[in-house]
C-alpha cells in the first residue's frame, strides 16, 4: 500500500474546480516522508505538511515553510499552495498566523492574492452567474450607474450656484434669468428624489436580495456537501482544519457576520460603484480645471483633503483585532482565548463548569489571554507625549489653512462659483472614494485569501478514498464478511506511541470474535480500523480477501453497523435518536418500534411523556432546564421540552440504533464496543441472544450458520466466553488468540483476567 494513503492533502486540488492542468497530480508527487507538496518549488520550499504523526503543536522551525516574501516569484502551484504560502509571516520567528487572522499588505502577499482571485474568481462568477445571469447582469449595471449619482447632484448644485452668480453680476432681473433659476432649484431636488427611488426601488432591492441570498445558498451548500463527505483522518489533519476554518469564515462573510476586517463578496461590488463614481469625479475635474495654476491649485486641494488620511494610516496601530498573530507566544495565547471561550459557552462541559467552580477561572485565563493578543495590557499602552499631539495639532491647522489657498488661486482664473464648489466637492470625493477605495480593497486581499481556503477546501478528497485505478466494488459474501490483519499498526496523528502494533489475526465470514484487554490497549482503536473508520499506517487488511483501501468507505459502512463506546446522542426525538441508523425506515413507526423492542428499550418509551416523539436531552439534565420557554403554565413541561435519559438508557437507544439496520441482507458485519457497559447482567445476557438471532439471519434457529461476522469488544469475560474466538490484547497488540478453553489451557493474561472477574 501506497504511504499516500497517510496524507489527506495528497488529493488536494485534484479536482474540477480549475483547470486539469493547473492542478498538482498529487498522487504521482506523492512521497510520505517529504509529503505530497514537496516536489521542489522555490516559492514555496518548505509549506507545513500535514503529518498524522504530529499535530499543530509540535510544528517547529525546521518544518516551517519558508518566507513566501524570501522566495520571490514563480507561480504557486495551485490555490491551496498559495494560500498556505500567505499563511507564513514575513518575520522569521517560526510561527504561523492563525486561522482567520488577517494577512499583512505585502508584496508577497498582494501577488498571492492576485494568483488566488484569478484562479478562483472566475470560477465563483461562473457558478453564480450560471444560475441567475439577468439578475446578477441587473444588480452589477445598478452599481455602475449608482457611482454616477453623487456627480449629477454636484451638477445641479453648480447650476444653481452659477445662475446666482450671473444673476449678482449682471444685475438684471430678466425673466430669462428667473425661470432658469427655479427650474435648477426644481431639478436638483426632483433628480435627487429619483435618484433615492430608483436606490430603494423594490425591483433593485429585491432583484440584490434574491441574488445575494442564491449566493449564499450555494455556498452554504456546497461548503455542508463538502464537510459530510469528509472523513476522520483528514479532518484530524491541522492544515485541513485551518484550511477549513477560513473556508467557513468566507461562508460566513456571506451572511454579513464574518467580523472584524472580513468583507462580504457581496461588498464587493460596492467596488463597482466606488470606480464609477470616482472616474466621473475624475471627468467632472477635467472639465473645469486647466493652466499652471489650476494645476498647482489641485495639487494642494489633495494635500489637504488627503491629509487626515494619510495621518490615520501613519499612526500607529496600539490594538488590532485583525492584525496577524505570528510569534509562539501569540499563537497560543489565541489558542488559549478560544479554549476559554468555547468552554464558557459549551453546555456538554456545564455540569463541570458548575460543579467545580471553574467559572472565575475560565474567565480570568480568558482575559489575560485576550488582553494580551488585544494589546490592551497597560504595559503596551503607550500614551502620545503632549509635545507629539502639539505637533499634530500644528501641522492639522497649517493643512487646514492650506485648504483656502485653491480658492484664491483658482479666483484668479476666469472659473465661475458654480465651478468653484463642483471643484471642491469633487476633489474632496476622489480622496473620499480613493480612501474608501483602499480600505475595501484591503479587505477585499483577506476575503480573497479566504476564498481560496473555500475553493481548496472543495479539492480536499477523503483521505480514505481509493484511488480509482485500485478501486473495486464491495461485493458480499452469502456466510457473512471475512476480515483478515497482517501486521497492522496504528499510531493517532501528534502520537508518538502506537495504539496497535502488528495485529494479525483472521475472522472467517460468520464468526464471532470478542476482543478483551486492559484499559487503554487499543480495542476501540482497532474497532475503529476494522470499520473503516480510520485508516492504519503500516500492514495489511484484508476484506473478502480484497485490501480494504481498494474499497469506497461508504460501500463498506453500507454492510456494517455498530454501536461505538462513545457513540452519539443526538439532539432530537428517541424516534431520530434510532431513526438514524436506518435512514429509510426514519419515518417507518413500525420499524422504530421494532429496533427499539430488540434492544428491550420499548419500556423506556412507553414511560416517556410523549413516547418514541419525546424529544432527548443530550446532557440528561432536563430537570436543570434553564429556558423559561420551556415550561408551560405551572411549571407543566411543553411539548418539545426535551427529557433526560440514565446512561442504560441511552445504551438502549444506541443499540436500537444499530438494529435498524443489522437484520437487512446488506448488512454482513456487526460491530459492537462495549454495548451493554451500562446494562445489569440480564439485560446484558438477553442484548447477547439478539444480537446472536440477528446473526443467524431472520427465522433461524438457535443452531442455523451464521449469516453476518460479529465483533464485539468487553471487558465483560462472561460475554465473551461465548464467542467463537477471543483476542487478548496488550499494549496494542493481540497477545493471545483462540477459543475460551483453549485460553484458558493456555494460562497466560486471558485465564488470569477470567480468573480475576468470575
Ligand atoms: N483520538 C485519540 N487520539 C490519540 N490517542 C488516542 C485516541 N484515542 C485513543 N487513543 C490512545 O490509544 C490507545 C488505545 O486506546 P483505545 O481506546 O483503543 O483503548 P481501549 O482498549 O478501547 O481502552 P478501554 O478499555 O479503556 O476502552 C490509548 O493509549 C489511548 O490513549
Amino acid at each position: 500500500m501506497s504511504d499516500s494513503f497517510n496524507d489527506p492533502l495528497h488529493l488536494l486540488l485534484c479536482g474540477s474546480l480549475w483547470p486539469k492542468s493547473s492542478s498538482p497530480d498529487c498522487l504521482a508527487q506523492f512521497d510520505f516522508d517529504s509529503g505530497p507538496l514537496a516536489t521542489p518549488e522555490p516559492e514555496i520550499k518548505t509549506e507545513p505538511e500535514p503529518d498524522f504523526k504530529r499535530g499543530l503543536g509540535s510544528r517547529h522551525l525546521d518544518d516551517h515553510p519558508s518566507q513566501a516574501s524570501t522566495l520571490p516569484e514563480p507561480r504557486p502551484r495551485s490555490v491551496y499552495h498559495a494560500w498556505l504560502a500567505s499563511r507564513v509571516p514575513s518575520c522569521q520567528n517560526g510561527g504561523y498566523i492563525t486561522a482567520g487572522a488577517q494577512r499583512p499588505l505585502t508584496r508577497a502577499n498582494l501577488r498571492l492574492a492576485h494568483h488566488i482571485a484569478e484562479l478562483c474568481v472566475p470560477q465563483m462568477i461562473r457558478i453564480f452567474w450560471r444560475r441567475h445571469p439577468f439578475r446578477a447582469f441587473v444588480m452589477v449595471a445598478f452599481s455602475f450607474v449608482r457611482g454616477t449619482f453623487p456627480v449629477f447632484k454636484g451638477f445641479t448644485h453648480a447650476l444653481i450656484i452659477n445662475e446666482v452668480q450671473s444673476l449678482l453680476s449682471s444685475g438684471h432681473y430678466t425673466w430669462s434669468y428667473l425661470i432658469r433659476l427655479i427650474g435648477a432649484e426644481l431639478l436638483a431636488p426632483g433628480c435627487r428624489k429619483i435618484v433615492r427611488f430608483v436606490r430603494v426601488s423594490p425591483f433593485f432591492t429585491n432583484n440584490e436580495h434574491f441574488v445575494q441570498n442564491s449566493a449564499r445558498f450555494l455556498v452554504e451548500y456546497q461548503q455542508m456537501e463538502q464537510r459530510v463527505r469528509l472523513d476522520i483522518p483528514t479532518l484530524s489533519d491541522p492544515t485541513v482544519r485551518d484550511l477549513l476554518a477560513e473556508s467557513d469564515l468566507f461562508v460566513s462573510s456571506f451572511q454579513g457576520a464574518g467580523g472584524f476586517g472580513l468583507l462580504s463578496p457581496f461588498d464587493l461590488i460596492r467596488v463597482f460603484s466606488l470606480i464609477s463614481e470616482l472616474a466621473s469625479h475624475i471627468f467632472v475635474l477635467s472639465t473645469i480645471s486647466y493652466g499652471p495654476l489650476s494645476i498647482l491649485a489641485l495639487f494642494i486641494s489633495f494635500l489637504s483633503a488627503a491629509y487626515p488620511f494619510v495621518q490615520s494610516s501613519l499612526l500607529p496601530r496600539t490594538y488590532g483585532f485583525d492584525a496577524p498573530v505570528y510569534s509562539e507566544v501569540e499563537i497560543s495565547l489565541t489558542e488559549k482565548q478560544e479554549q476559554m471561550r468555547q468552554l464558557s459557552l459549551s453546555d456538554t462541559h456545564r455540569p463541570e463548569v458548575m460543579l467545580f467552580g471553574l467559572g472565575p477561572w475560565i474567565l480570568q485565563t480568558w482575559a489575560a489571554a485576550r488582553q494580551a493578543v488585544l494589546g490592551l495590557n497597560s504595559s503596551q499602552q503607550s500614551l502620545r507625549s503632549p509635545s507629539s499631539i502639539f505637533s499634530h495639532l500644528n501641522v492639522a491647522e497649517i493643512i487646514a489653512a492650506l485648504q483656502n489657498l485653491p480658492f484664491v488661486l483658482m479666483l484668479q482664473t476666469s472659473t465661475s462659483l458654480g465651478s468653484l464648489a463642483l471643484y471642491r466637492s469633487s476633489v474632496q470625493s476622489i480622496v473620499y472614494t480613493v480612501s474608501t477605495l483602499f480600505i475595501t480593497l484591503q479587505m477585499a486581499v483577506q476575503g480573497v485569501f479566504l476564498m481560496g481556503a473555500f475553493c481548496a477546501s472543495m479539492e480536499i478528497e477523503p483521505f480514505l478514498k481509493p484511488k480509482n485505478d485500485t478501486r473495486v466494488t464491495y461485493k458480499s459474501w452469502s456466510g457473512g464478511m471475512k476480515i483478515e490483519a497482517r501486521n497492522l499498526s496504528y499510531t493517532y496523528p501528534g502520537c508518538t506511541e502506537p495504539a496497535l502494533r502488528n495485529v494479525s489475526f483472521t475472522l472467517e465470514a460468520g464468526e464471532t470474535l470478542a476482543v478483551v484487554g486492559y484499559n487503554g490497549s487499543g480495542k476501540s482503536t482497532l474497532g475503529k480500523v476494522l470499520s473503516r473508520i480510520v485508516d492504519f499506517n503500516s500492514g495489511e487488511l484484508l476484506i473478502n480477501d480484497v485490501d480494504v483501501r481498494r474499497y469506497e468507505p461508504a460501500e463498506l459502512h453500507r454492510a456494517t453497523t455498530a454501536v461505538f463506546q462513545n457513540f452519539c446522542k443526538y439532539n432530537g426525538t428517541v424516534a431520530e435518536n434510532v431513526g438514524v441508523g436506518y435512514i429509510p425506515d426514519l419515518d417507518r413507526p413500525a420499524a422504530l418500534r421494532r429496533a427499539v423492542r430488540l434492544a428491550e428499550g420499548d419500556h423506556i418509551v412507553r414511560s416517556l411523556p410523549h413516547g418514541i416523539n419525546t424529544r432527548l436531552d443530550t446532557l440528561g439534565l432536563d430537570s436543570m432546564s434553564y429556558s423559561p420557554a420551556g415550561m408551560g403554565a405551572c411549571g407543566a413541561r411543553a411539548p418539545w421540552a426535551s427529557h433526560g435519559l440514565s446512561g442504560g438508557e441511552w445504551q438502549r437507544i444506541a443499540l436500537a440504533r444499530a438494529f435498524m439496520r443489522a437484520h437487512k441482507p446488506e448488512v454482513h458485519f456487526l460491530l459492537f464496543d462495549e454495548p451493554t457497559s451500562a446494562l445489569d447482567a440480564h439485560a446484558q445476557n438477553k442484548i447477547f441472544q439478539t444480537i446472536d438471532s440477528i446473526a443467524r439471519g431472520p427465522g433461524a434457529d438457535g443452531e442455523a450458520p451464521r449469516v453476518k461476522t460479529v465483533l464485539f469488544i468487553t471487558h465483560r469475560l462472561s460475554v465473551a466466553r461465548r464467542a467463537d474466538k477471543i483476542a487478548m490484547m496488550e499494549h496494542g497488540s493481540i497477545t493471545e488468540f483462540g477459543t475460551h478453553d483453549e485460553l484458558l489451557k493456555r494460562g497466560g493474561s486471558y485465564a488470569a483476567l477470567y480468573h480475576a472477574s468470575v
